[in-house]
C-alpha cells in the first residue's frame, strides 16, 4: 500500500520546501489541479527536478485530448496522470495508450461517477492502472467520503489497482486501510498539519502495522 501526498494550495516553491519535509515518508507526490491551474505543467518539471527519486503524479483531471495531454505531462516528468472516469471510452483508450508508449500510468478519477461498480469494471476492461473513488472538496464540505465507494470498487476490480482520496485525515485514515486499496491519497490531513513530517510519519506506520495486521 502506498502514499500519496497531494499538494493542492500552494505554488512551486511552498510545494518543494513541503516535499522537503515529509520525503521520507511519502511514496508519491500529486501536483493537484489547482496548482497545474496556476502553475501549469513547470510545477511537474520542478517537483521531478528537485525530487528524481519520488513518483510525482499529475492530477489533470483529463476530460479530451486525452493522448495530447498524456504526452504533454509525460514531457514534464509525470510518472502517473489521472483522468476522469466520465471522459468517453475513447479518451480512456487514448490516455492508456499514450501512458503505454511513454512508460507512465494512467490513474482514474471515480468523481461524480453514479454507478461505480459498472463503470469500474469497464474501466479496468480498458487497462487503466489505477481506478481512484474520490469525494471532492464540494463533496466533503457537506459530509461525505467515499469508504463504502472503496469496497464497492474492490469487490469488483479485477486488475487495475485501486486507490481512495478525499478528506482523510489520521483520525478517518483506519477506515480506508481496511478496504486494503493499493493507494491512499491525503492532502490536507497533511499539509494542514502544524507537524507535517509527524502527520505522515504516523500515517505510513499506520498502513504499514494495519496492514500486516489484517493479513496475518
Ligand atoms: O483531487 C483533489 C481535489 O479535487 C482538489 O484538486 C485533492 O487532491 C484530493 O481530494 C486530496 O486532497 P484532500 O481532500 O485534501 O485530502
Amino acid at each position: 500500500m502506498e502514499l500519496q501526498l497531494a499538494l493542492d494550495l500552494v505554488n512551486i516553491p511552498e510545494a518543494i520546501q513541503l516535499v522537503k519535509e515529509v520525503e521520507d515518508h511519502i511514496d508519491i507526490v500529486e501536483i493537484g489541479t489547482p496548482v497545474v491551474i496556476n502553475e501549469g505543467l513547470h510545477a511537474v518539471k520542478a517537483m521531478k527536478e528537485a525530487f528524481p527519486n519520488l513518483k510525482v503524479l499529475a492530477d489533470l483531471k483529463i476530460m479530451d485530448a486525452a493522448g495530447y495531454e498524456v504526452m504533454k505531462a509525460s514531457e514534464a516528468g509525470a510518472d502517473i496522470i489521472t483522468i476522469l472516469a466520465t471522459a468517453e471510452d475513447e479518451s480512456i483508450k487514448g490516455a492508456v495508450e499514450e501512458a503505454k508508449k511513454q512508460g507512465k500510468k494512467i490513474l482514474v478519477d471515480m468523481i461524480a461517477v453514479k454507478d461505480l461498480a459498472a463503470r469500474a469494471k469497464e474501466l479496468d476492461a480498458m487497462g487503466v492502472d489505477y481506478i481512484c473513488v474520490h469525494t471532492g472538496y464540494d463533496l466533503q464540505a457537506i459530509g461525505k467520503n467515499s469508504f463504502e465507494d472503496l469496497q464497492t470498487i474492490k469487490g469488483v476490480v479485477k486488475s487495475a489497482k485501486t486507490a481512495i482520496a478525499g478528506g482523510i485525515k489520521l483520525e478517518t485514515l483506519s477506515e480506508a486501510i481496511k478496504a486494503q486499496p493499493d493507494l491512499i491519497i491525503v492532502g490536507g490531513g497533511i499539509t494542514g498539519q502544524a507537524d507535517k513530517r509527524g502527520a505522515a510519519a504516523k500515517m505510513q506506520q499506520m498502513m504499514k502495522e494495519e496492514t500486516a495486521a489484517i493479513v496475518h
